[in-house]
């Protein structure tokens, strides 16, 4: 059968072929018989050629964007079509969780697969292979000769209703569905090559949740519960004309947990991460393409966005009186790099327009987070309410935040030292990252909760209760540690700057 599709498609050629040297008759071929010829030809071909094609490329024009349908066919002939297959591909990408390989079709190999009594033919045509065959319905059209990949699949045209309106929306929610079972979570970072951006990914599986996370409990239940809400929220977006997407600000010094977070917030919500480095950007153009090849359900995340302005103010084109120009009207000029000094630039404006400007509405379910050491020198055109749905202000360590983490590192709840270290965490500036570096016990990598419990298992005896008893002084020189390093501190903070200097 396949062998007869192959058949009629060369014959639909031929036709076509036909039809061509009829429409370049000599001029002396009457008009009327030149245009009943012409007419006749497509008929005719679509008498004698039952069927059609469908052609699904693996990039749109210009390789602009990935046409995700073809990666759903791929996907859908992996799990259906493989068995009859004989010539099969083994790849081992960064995707695959553990060694297993990926297998899929080979270029050129035609499968059959059957659909509510409809037959099927599908083949993976490589790389700048030309389109042929009489009727090509192509969901990306590209005319050069560089075509890329595509997958074809061929059908009897009574089935024509059939495949557009059932098989092809069961190829994609199949899809979806194996998607979804099989997700491994990702994290992509951009990169430049020959001047153009892209995204390249690793797995991730960031060890964070919102439980570890040490800051105040009624700031964290109520983060948790605009996220949750967020995601549920698909109707109430489209319901009031808003694009389904979220923006934070995370700010706060450094080692407070800014990072750990988003972490968290990716744990919390299964998206797949996107941290957007700017610097590596060449213009808005870029950025745009970078924007558009993100995908629905994620974070994008800018990092210390705070350091990108001071780069800004030490590079923006023009010097100090450009950049207050700039400033007024929010066009502040990026320059990226040297070799990018002339022609590159990312604009403040442009980077707004995807977070809640025209190309906002582009992609839904996604979260933008911005984090920052120094949101008081943030432009105001970022900073404004209404741009960045939340401001979350990451603070130092304070009592209640100790308690989380000295629950998580230490597994303890309570201790004789709480008081004195509650005492101190008022007085002086801490980050939970210096106060989770005392908390490491430095012996093991197990909290003394931990120990405990695999203790019990091996049901006590004199060693293991040496061993317990040793766990637990190691918690108590952490917590004395955490103390005296408080207590220097405090001392520090106390001491006038100039005596600082003199013991400097
Ligand atoms: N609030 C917190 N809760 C729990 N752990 C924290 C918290 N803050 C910091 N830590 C610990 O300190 C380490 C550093 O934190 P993180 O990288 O998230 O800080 P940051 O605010 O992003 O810092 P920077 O501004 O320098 O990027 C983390 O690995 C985490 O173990
Ligand atoms: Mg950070």
């Amino acid at each position: 059968m396949a062998l007869s599709v192959e058949k009629w498609v060369g014959f639909g050629s031929a036709m076509a072929g036909f039809g061509l040297l009829w429409s370049r008759m000599p001029e002396h071929v009457h008009d009327e018989a030149r245009y009943i010829i012409s007419s006749l030809v497509p008929m005719l071909i679509s008498y004698f050629n039952p069927y059609e094609q469908i052609s699904i490329f693996e990039y749109g024009e210009e390789r602009f964007r990935r046409n995700k349908m073809f990666d759903a066919v791929s996907t859908y002939l992996r799990s259906t079509c493989l068995d009859a297959a004989s010539k099969l591909k083994a790849e081992l990408g960064n995707r695959s969780r553990d060694d297993d390989p990926l297998i899929s079709l080979d270029e050129n190999q035609e499968v059959v697969d059957n659909f509510d009594g409809a037959r099927i033919w599908w083949r993976l045509i490589p790389k700048s292979a030309k389109q042929r065959g009489p009727t090509v319905i192509s969901f990306l059209p590209g005319d050069s000769n560089e075509q890329p990949r595509c997958y074809r699949l061929a059908f009897h045209k009574r089935h024509r209703k059939l495949v557009l309106d059932s098989y092809l929306p069961s190829v994609v929610r199949q899809w979806r569905e194996v998607l979804t079972a099989n997700r491994q979570r990702l994290l992509f970072t951009n990169y430049s090559r020959e001047g153009k951006s892209y995204w390249i990914d690793v797995p991730y599986n960031p060890p964070a949740t919102f439980n570890m996370i040490a800051m105040d409990h009624d700031k964290k239940a109520e983060i948790i519960e605009d996220l949750t809400a967020f995601r549920e929220a698909k109707e109430y977006h489209s319901k009031v004309g808003k694009a389904w997407k979220r923006g934070y600000l995370l700010h706060g010094p450094p080692g407070t947990g800014k990072s750990t977070m988003i972490g968290a917030m990716a744990n919390l919500l299964g998206y797949d991460v996107y941290d957007l480095d700017l610097t590596s950007i060449k213009d808005n153009a870029e950025l745009r393409k970078l924007f558009l090849d993100t995908t629905d359900r994620s974070i994008i995340v800018i990092e210390d966005i705070d350091a990108i302005e001071v780069e800004l103010t030490t590079n923006r084109k023009g010097g100090k009186e450009a950049s207050e120009e700039n400033n007024n009207n929010h066009q502040l000029v990026i320059e990226l790099s040297d070799k990018n000094k002339d022609c590159g630039k990312v604009t403040l404006s442009g980077l707004l327009g995807f977070v809640d400007g025209l190309w906002s509405a582009c992609g839904s379910e996604r979260i933008f987070v911005f984090t920052t050491n120094h949101v008081d020198r943030l432009d105001p055109a970022l900073t404004r309410r209404g741009r960045m749905d939340r401001h979350i202000e990451m603070s130092y360590c304070r009592f209640d935040a100790f308690k989380m983490l000295a629950k998580s590192y230490l597994d303890i709840t309570e201790h004789s030292l709480f008081g004195e270290i509650g005492q101190l965490l008022n007085e002086v500036d801490t980050t939970p990252a210096d106060v989770a570096d005392n908390l490491m016990l430095r012996g093991s990598k197990r909290n003394c909760g931990e120990i405990d419990r695999l203790l019990d298992e091996m049901n006590g005896g004199p060693v293991d209760l040496m061993l317990r008893v040793k766990r637990r002084r190691e918690a108590d020189d952490c917590l004395a540690g955490l103390v005296e390093n408080l207590k220097k501190a405090k001392m520090k903070s106390a001491t006038p700057p100039m005596e600082d200097a003199k013991e400097e």
